[in-house]
C-alpha cells in the first residue's frame, strides 16, 4: 500500500503535551489528518468526523482496525482503509497515537514511511494548567492523569526512544519550528 515519497508523522505523548496542537500545525502545512475512532465522550470543542469518529461500544466493534487500544477505560482504533485514504491525496499524513499504538505501527508498516515525534510537557504543573486552559473539567483531568496509560506515556520505552524524536514542548513557536525541521529533514 505504501509508495515511495509517502510520509506518515506519528505524534505521541502524555495528555496535554501538545499532540493535537502540533497535528493542527502540520495540517496547516499540507499534511492530511488521519482521523481515528473512539468510544470516549466528545469534548465540547470537538466535532464528530473532524477530531475523531465518535463511536458507541457496538459501532466501534463493527470497524476493521489496524490496531486498537484501551486508554483510560475507552477504546481507540485506527484503520488501514483510513490511513490509505488519507495518505493518497497528499502523500503526507499525520496521526496521533498512544505509545502502544506507535509500537503496532512500527511492527506493521515500513520504517521508512514513519516519523515518530514524542512530545513532553515541561512539568506536571504546566500539564494540568494546559488541560484546564483546553477546557477539560477538573474531575476528568484528575481521572485521565491518574490512568495507567497516561502515566506510561509520560516517558518512552527504550525501544521507542531509539526511533522517536523527543521534543520538550515549552515555547510553542520553538516546538513548531523543531517539528518543521524534523518533517523536512527526514526522508520519505
Ligand atoms: N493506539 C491508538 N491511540 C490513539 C488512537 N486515537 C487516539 N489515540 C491516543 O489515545 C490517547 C487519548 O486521546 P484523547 O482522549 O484524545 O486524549 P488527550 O491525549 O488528552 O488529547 C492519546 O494518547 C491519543 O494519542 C488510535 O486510533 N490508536
Ligand atoms: N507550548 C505550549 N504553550 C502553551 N500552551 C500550549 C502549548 N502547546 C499546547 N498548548 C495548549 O495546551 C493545551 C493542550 O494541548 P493539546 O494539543 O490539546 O494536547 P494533547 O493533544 O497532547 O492532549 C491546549 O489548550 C493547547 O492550546
Amino acid at each position: 500500500m505504501v509508495q515511495k515519497q509517502q510520509k506518515l508523522v506519528i505524534l505521541c505523548g502524555a495528555p496535554g503535551s501538545g499532540k493535537t496542537t502540533v497535528q493542527d500545525f502540520l495540517v496547516q502545512s499540507g499534511f492530511t489528518k488521519v482521523i481515528t475512532h473512539t468510544t470516549r465522550k466528545r469534548r465540547a470543542t470537538e466535532q464528530d468526523g473532524h477530531d475523531y469518529y465518535f463511536e458507541t461500544a457496538t459501532s466501534f466493534k463493527s470497524k476493521h482496525y489496524l490496531e486498537t487500544v484501551v486508554y483510560d477505560g475507552q477504546a481507540y482504533g485506527s484503520s488501514f482503509e483510513g490511513l490509505k485514504k488519507d495518505l493518497l491525496p497528499t502523500g503526507k499524513a499525520v496521526i496521533v497515537l498512544d505509545t502502544q499504538g506507535v509500537k503496532a505501527y512500527l511492527e506493521k508498516l515500513p520504517a521508512e514511511l514513519l516519523t515518530v515525534i514524542f512530545l513532553k510537557v515541561p512539568s506536571k504543573k504546566l500539564q494540568k494548567e494546559r488541560l484546564i486552559a483546553r477546557g477539560d473539567n477538573l474531575a476528568s483531568i484528575k481521572q485521565r492523569l491518574a490512568s495507567k496509560e497516561a502515566k506510561r506515556d509520560e516517558k518512552l520505552s527504550p525501544e521507542l526512544e531509539s526511533v522517536a524524536h523527543v521534543l520538550v514542548n515549552q515555547e510553542l513557536a520553538k516546538t513548531l519550528a523543531q517539528v518543521k525541521r524534523i518533517v523536512t529533514d527526514t526522508p520519505g
